[in-house]
Parts: structure tokens; sequence; C-alpha cells
């Protein structure tokens, strides 16, 4: 919640996660930031009055939410290209990744607020319209944006890029929204609803089948069902960048030197809400990755554990098998270098498979090699041939929907069914591909319990020669606190016990799982 929406309720806001530069400052009808206090004005001009050009910013953001929507682009690769286009300053590149992400991020809730203020159901109206109603409704009631600014700029944007028909038609919408604060919006949005479900997908804006998942997965890891409101607002806020410095190649020094701080949970590790990763040299060269805490300390994990004496002689042989697009087999690489092993990095997309070539150009290349097939294929081509063997599973990413602010509208409940088959013939790939004594870890960027323990469950039901290990206590052996609390020992299923869950509202991670499992 804004300051200027201060003493209203303290309902959180589901688009106000990202705060850029133009989030924290009020900015003026032009798009400047303005530290002058103004009130929350409603204009008197008439639309035919008012501003008839787009403002870059507002430009960019709508330009993102249109690709979104029409050319199923990914925001997070579309806006620094439409921010290079239009040659947005840093402070108003900040202003339209807060628009363009906050607007996508809650846009079930704006699209619910927007549904009783139009008089036709919202799949009649034109798509482009629809974004910019967006747009205009995320700095109606989550940014710090005076309403009349708003309604002004936004009418502008429509104008200069859909016609004069729809901005008349935007501004009355638009009109009616600015009348009520979000917390009135909601209280009303929600009225007469018992279902806990519903109630959170409005108010957070997330999917019901999301809502239902996460809930879902809390409790399996023995976790309290009421955590869900603090992992729907962690999903609606932006994540800080995480960096790690590749053992014995990097060095965070120029990091710290640049206003990074030390990470609290994995070893080498570095964190900062803001900077420029362009800059870092060590960032360039690839020594120092930009990575998520929780990637980190799953291939840590995997690195880390003890794996049966026999298989100590000689050099190990490591396996990513979903490696693209690298960033866990750079660390792996790097750690794999250091202990004297070897590590194969599978990845069956071509472009992907050089983008972990990419990624592992720093380590010394005697210490891996890239293969380009399907997963699938590695266990019959490499039996029992690895020590310790990565499955990084495709998966839907619900845990990671801090940083793709459009996937959770994008993302269908089929996309967990239909992976199953290929997340479950990848792990029994990996446990051919695995020595006796050897170590596999499942992972996946998923708390979805469909992908995550009942995959597990299935693969090692059906044979005797599997055993978990306490993937919890492996997580915090590598961690810098010792006691993630990870582990899922207070459940009462014991593949839940022996399994680690990491969570965005509690570790500030994305919500890795990891299985580890031992051939015997
Ligand atoms: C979750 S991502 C892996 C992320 C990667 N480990 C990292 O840290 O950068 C899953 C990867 O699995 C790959 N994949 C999809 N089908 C596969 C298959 N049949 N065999 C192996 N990998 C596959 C995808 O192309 C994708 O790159």
């Amino acid at each position: 919640m804004t300051s200027e929406q201060g003493g209203r309720s303290s309902r959180s806001n589901p688009g106000a996660g990202n705060q850029g530069a133009g989030g924290t400052r009020r900015r003026d009808d032009s798009g400047r930031e303005r530290n002058r206090s103004t009130g929350r004005n409603r204009t008197t001009a008439a639309p035919s009055q008012r501003s008839r050009a787009a403002d870059p910013a507002r430009l960019v953001a709508f330009e993102v939410l249109r690709a979104v929507s029409s050319d199923d682009a990914y925001a997070n690769l579309v806006l620094p290209s439409r921010i290079r286009h239009h040659k947005l300053d840093r402070r108003d590149a900040g202003f339209a990744t807060e628009l363009a992400y906050g607007a996508l991020r809650a846009q079930g809730t704006y699209d619910a607020i927007l549904a009783r203020c139009v008089d036709r159901p919202l799949s009649e109206l034109d798509p482009a319209i629809l974004d910019a109603l967006r747009i205009g409704v995320h700095q109606l009631v989550a940014m710090r944006v005076p309403a009349h600014a708003a309604l002004d700029q936004t009418v502008g944007l429509a104008r200069a890029v859909i016609g004069a028909g729809p901005s008349a038609l935007i501004n009355a919408v638009l009109r009616k929204v600015a009348a009520k604060e979000l917390p009135e919006w909601l209280t009303e949005l929600t009225a007469g609803l018992t279902d806990e479900v519903k109630v959170a997908s409005i108010e957070h804006s997330h999917p019901e089948w999301i809502v239902r998942s996460l809930r879902q997965a809390l409790v399996a890891h023995g976790r309290e069902v009421s955590e869900i409101t603090a992992l729907l607002e962690a999903d609606n806020s932006a994540p800080v960048v995480n960096l790690v410095a590749l053992p014995g190649l990097g060095s965070l020094d120029e990091a710290f030197e640049a206003g990074f701080t030390p990470g609290e949970l994995a070893v080498d590790s570095a964190l900062s809400s803001g900077g420029d990763l362009g800059r870092l040299a060590s960032v360039r060269e690839g020594t120092v990755r930009v990575q998520d805490v929780g990637s980190q300390l799953v291939a840590r994990a995997l690195a880390g554990v003890d794996i049966s004496s026999e298989l100590k002689d000689g050099e190990e042989r490591w396996l990513d098998l979903c490696a693209g697009p690298g960033g866990k087999a750079a660390l792996l690489g790097a750690l794999a270098a250091e202990k004297g092993a070897w590590i194969l990095a599978n990845e069956p997309t071509p472009h992907r498979a050089k983008l972990v070539e990419q990624a592992l150009a720093a380590v010394p290349e005697h210490t891996w090699s890239v293969r380009t097939g399907d997963g699938r294929d590695v266990g019959v081509d490499h039996p029992e041939s690895f020590d310790r063997v990565l499955v990084d599973a495709p998966c839907t990413g619900l845990g990671a929907l801090r940083r793709r602010p459009e996937s959770r509208w994008r993302r269908k409940l089929s996309d967990v069914t239909e992976l199953g088959p290929l997340q479950r013939e990848l792990l029994t790939s990996a446990l051919a591909a695995v020595k006796p004594g050897g170590v596999v870890a499942y992972v996946t960027c998923s708390p979805h319990i469909a992908e995550t323990i009942t995959v597990v469950e299935d693969v090692m039901r059906k044979r005797a020669d599997l055993e978990l290990l306490d993937a919890g206590a492996a997580l915090d052996a590598v961690s810098l606190t010792g006691n993630l609390g990870a582990g899922n020992t207070s459940s009462e299923l014991a593949t839940n016990k022996m399994t680690a869950q990491l969570w965005p509202h509690i570790h500030q991670t994305d919500a890795m799982f990891l299985a580890l499992i031992r051939k015997l």
C-alpha cells in the first residue's frame, strides 16, 4: 500500500509489489516525478481537452501488455527491448517496469474491478482497450499517480495508439474505477463469498486453481494453510536480484563495492534490489552469475551429499539431465572442477544447449561436456555411469511466479497433467544413468504436489532398489544458517518427510522442491 493510500485499509495490493522508481514518488501529468504532495484530485478537464500524446513510459508498458496478450510474448523479454527502443531514462524505465509488471500480476483483481465498470463482458472489449484499462487501473489503485494524471495520461495514450472513440470509453470507465479505493473495491468484490479460495483469488490476483494447488502444497509439506496469504503476497512482490560467485572462479568483491549485500542463506551469494548488473565485469565474464538462492542451494545440496564409499575412487562423473539454459550446470560445473569431478550437461533444444555451453564457458574446459539430446535416452545410452545426477525437470514454474508476471494467467491445470509423464520418464532415465550407490536429485521450481511428491512416489513405488535421503538435512548442510526449515519433518507421510520445499514467503527464494534418491 502506498503512503498516498495510507490510513485507508491495510488490505494488500496485488499489483503494488514491484515499486520501481516511479512507484515511490509522485509523478505529474507528463510522467515526471514530483515531490509535491497533491491530493487524489479528480480530473475536471473534458477528454477532448486532455493530453493527446502518449507518455513514453506508459506507451512502453502498454506495448508490453499488448505483446503479452496478443503475441504470447514474455514480459521480461519484451520489456528491455521496448525500453531501449523508446530510449527511456532510468527513472522512466522504472516507472514502465512497475506499470507493466504490476498490471500483469494484478490482472485478475483489475479485471474483476473493470467487470463492474464496463457495461458488457470484458471478453467483448477490443483487447487493446482492455490492456489500456488495466494500465489505467494500476496507476489509480496501486501507484502514487494522482488520479487526474492517471486518467489524463491513459486517455492520451489510448487516443494516440487506439483512437478517439475508445478513449472516451476508457475515460468513462476509469472515472468509475477512480471513485473507490482498492480496499473498497475488494470489499465489494468479495462481499458474500464464503469460499476462501475465491476470496484469495480476487484479493491476491491468482487463478483459483493455483490458489488451491498452493494451499494443498503447503499442507502436504506440513505447513499451515493460513500461510497462503503470505505466499500469494510474496508472489506479487518483485524478487531481489541474487548473485552467485562460481566457487574457485569468481569473487563478489566487485558486487559488494557496487552495493550488493552478502546473501544470508548460501555461501558466495549476494543480493540487491537494484543496481546495473551490466556494469559488473565479473557478471559479463560469467564467473559471477545471476541465480536464485533456491537454485544455488539445491545444486549445492546435490554436490555436497555423501555418496557411498565404493564410488569415491577416481574422478566422479556428474550429469545434469535437463540443463538449459545452464544456471545450475554452471554452478555444478564449478563445484565439479573444485572436487576433481567431470559433468555432462544434457539439453534437447539446440539453442538452449548453446546457452548451456555459454554458461559453462567460465568453467575449465576439461571439466564438462554438453550433450544435445532427449534426457529420456540418457539412461539407455549411459547406464549406471554417473555418481550424481540432477533432474531439474521441465515444470509449470508455479514456484517462480514472482519472476514471470504473466505466467499465472497463461498456465493451465492441464499443463500439470501433461508434464507428468515426461517428469516421470526423466526421473526414470536418471535412475538408470546413476551408478549403484550414487544419488539423483529431483528438482522442480513448482511446489505443485503432482509435479513433486507424487512423481517421486510413483517412480519409487515400482522399485525396491531406491531410498530417499533427507533432503531438508542436505539443504541445511550447505546453507549458511544450517536451519532452513525446508525439510518436511512435521509431515505425516514418509515421502513428504524426506523431501524438502523452499518457499518465497519464508526463504525469499523460488519455491524449489528437492528430493534426493540414492540407488542401492
Ligand atoms: C527447469 S528447466 C532447467 C533449468 C536449468 N537446470 C537451469 O538451472 O538453468 C528444464 C529444462 O528441461 C528441458 N527439457 C525439456 N524436455 C526435456 C527432455 N525430454 N530431456 C531433457 N531436458 C528436457 C527444457 O528445454 C528446459 O531447458
